[in-house]
């Protein structure tokens, strides 16, 4: 098999960037320590440097940097066992700074100069993929709305002096028109600085003219929203970036060669590219290792004798599951003959070897990015960007079989809105079309990721909550019951309000996921007979039944 050149250049290139990056990411924690002033919470801050911590106690003496990888993982440990009082927070700040000194002269960099005093007060960080960072101090009530809707909110109101930790490659800014100019510019700039692509920008109270509307496109606005803003507008907006944010997720890349030294080249140059990669050099555990993994693409040589590549992806087509499952050669096959013939064989695409790093990361980044992209169009609800009716049964009948396998406690919720009809015959279907939303939105704030959760029908949804008892369901369903209906939507002539009805039941309690489905049915219906807005459960309603 040809290599695609000498092993060690490669490698030394991949410790030249790990070095890079590295110095970039401790430089700005250093940033980001030196402006903490007492009294700020520190906890943001800390958790971001575990974070970078533990990449470097797992990656850095692969590429040469033992020691660092030493003193990251003491450093680590230490701030994950050590508990800090509040008061003794401006001397761990400061040891923390000395720390990061030394690590970052560990990697050979010189020092960045302590940062000119920053004054503004540094919040935490909110958890979550996305956290929205509202800018401005007539933004306070916006700020309160998005928490409202379960967004994870920071608000400044001092613009002048953001600290560097505001920033995050996964917030979406939100700012009046008149500081975008300056914030645009402290975007990029951060983005640059972390060597990622600037935050999605909004803009609240713009002017409706041609000429400011073109200004804030070139100034990188993502979406205008005049004053008062329309808050369930905003948040459909901001759950758009969310899930464009949620397609450059880390691609999930399997890769099957049998040159062991080569799979191994490629792991560390996707894995470094920010991928997750599984290698497998003999196709023996290939099934289940797909089955376990669910890779966007697979990388496949096509000669890995005995075995033919070729006959491999005809294999793996036998299964419906993995009919869409693009697969892509990896060969030195040049003859394009012979690659159409191979390629009529069940596979999509063939990359020739020898290929660089950088078209090898740029080739398979794209093949990711547009496999999940038509998976994500098979599986989800136009409207809601949810699992759509058939994958939402999917989900179903998996949790169910999982259930039976380890039967760890599962809730099964159907949630239906409250006279939809009316919220249509009164302020039209466009209107009724956000409400759905709004309250897809939600649900998505408020379930775990491990939770799946899909668009049923019209208005009604269903969820599917592992590790979860009934009262640990029905305290979620009736906060977001209580929640939802306490928001306020713009009407034809007026605000009116929604409620929502919840029926639960526990999939455990049931030998098929379609009776469990059923039964959550028949306490949704019950809860509407009961008054609608609020939870019913199906192991309450039916006590004096017989369990089905
Ligand atoms: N705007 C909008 N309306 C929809 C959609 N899908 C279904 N609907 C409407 O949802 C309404 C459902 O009405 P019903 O099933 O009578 O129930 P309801 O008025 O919500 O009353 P209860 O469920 O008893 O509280 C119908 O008017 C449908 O037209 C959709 O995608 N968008």
């Amino acid at each position: 098999m040809t290599d695609t050149g000498p092993l060690e250049q490669h490698l030394a290139r991949l410790s030249a960037r790990f070095t890079e990056r590295t110095t970039e990411q401790l430089t700005e924690q250093l940033e980001a320590l030196r402006a903490w002033r007492p009294g700020i919470p520190h906890q943001s801050l800390q958790d971001a440097l575990i974070q970078l911590l533990h990449r470097l106690a797992g990656s850095a003496g692969t590429f040469g940097q033992a020691e660092l990888g030493r003193q990251a993982a003491g450093l680590e440990q230490r701030l994950k066992t050590e508990h800090t009082d509040p008061a003794q927070a401006g001397l761990m700040i400061s040891e923390l700074t000395v720390e990061l000194e030394q690590l970052l002269q560990l990697l050979g960099k010189p020092l960045p100069p302590a940062a000119v005093t920053a004054t503004s007060p540094s919040l935490p960080l909110a958890d979550g993929t996305s956290e929205l960072l509202v800018l401005g101090a007539d933004l306070a009530e916006l700020a309160a709305a998005l928490k409202q809707y379960g967004f994870a909110t920071r608000h400044e109101q001092q613009l002048d002096t953001l600290p560097a930790s505001c920033w995050h490659e996964h917030g979406i800014i939100i700012t009046r028109s008149q500081h975008l100019q300056e914030v645009s510019e402290w975007n990029r700039y951060r983005a640059s600085r972390a060597g990622k692509t600037p935050a999605p920008l909004l803009c609240a109270g713009a002017e409706q003219d041609f000429s400011t509307r073109y200004r804030l496109a070139e100034l990188g606005v993502d979406g205008l929203f005049p004053l008062p803003v329309d808050v369930p507008a905003l948040a459909e907006r901001i759950e758009q970036l969310n899930r464009e944010h949620q397609q450059h997720d880390q691609a999930r890349v399997l890769l099957m060669d049998d040159d062991e030294e080569l799979a191994e080249h490629y792991r560390l140059v996707l894995t470094e590219a920010g991928m997750e990669v599984r290698v497998l050099n003999r196709p023996y555990n290939m099934m289940s290792t797909l089955a376990e993994f669910h890779p966007d693409i697979l990388l496949m040589d096509i000669h890995m004798p005995p075995y033919s590549g070729t006959t491999l992806a005809r294999m793996i087509r036998f299964e419906p599951q993995w009919l869409s499952l693009p697969i892509i050669y990896l060969s030195s096959e040049q003859d394009r003959e012979r690659q159409l013939s191979a390629l009529a064989q069940g596979a999509d695409e063939f990359i020739t070897k020898p290929i660089s790093d950088s078209l090898l990361i740029r080739t398979v980044s794209i093949l990711c990015h547009r496999a999940r992209q038509l998976s994500r169009l098979l599986a989800r609800d136009g409207l809601t960007g949810l699992l759509n009716h058939s994958h939402s049964k999917q989900a179903l009948s998996q949790e169910h079989a999982r259930v039976q396998r380890m039967g760890h406690h599962t809730m099964v919720a159907m949630l239906d809105l409250d006279h939809f009809k009316k919220v249509n015959d009164n302020h039209g279907h466009a209107t009724g079309d956000r409400v759905i939303n709004t309250l897809a939105h939600l649900l998505q704030r408020r379930l775990r990721k491990t939770d799946s959760l899909g668009r049923y029908g019209g208005e009604e949804f269903v969820a599917v909550l592992p590790e979860c008892d009934a009262q640990q369901a029905r305290t979620l369903f009736e906060q977001i019951c209580h929640d939802f209906a306490a928001l306020k939507f713009r009407g034809q002539e007026q605000e009116f309000g929604v409620t929502v009805s919840v029926g639960l039941a526990c999939l455990n309690d049931f030998t098929t996921a379609e009776e469990a489905l059923s039964a959550a049915d028949q306490a949704l219906y019950e809860r509407k007979r009961l008054g609608r807005n609020g939870v019913t459960d199906y192991a309450v309603i039916s006590a004096h039944k017989p369990r089905v």
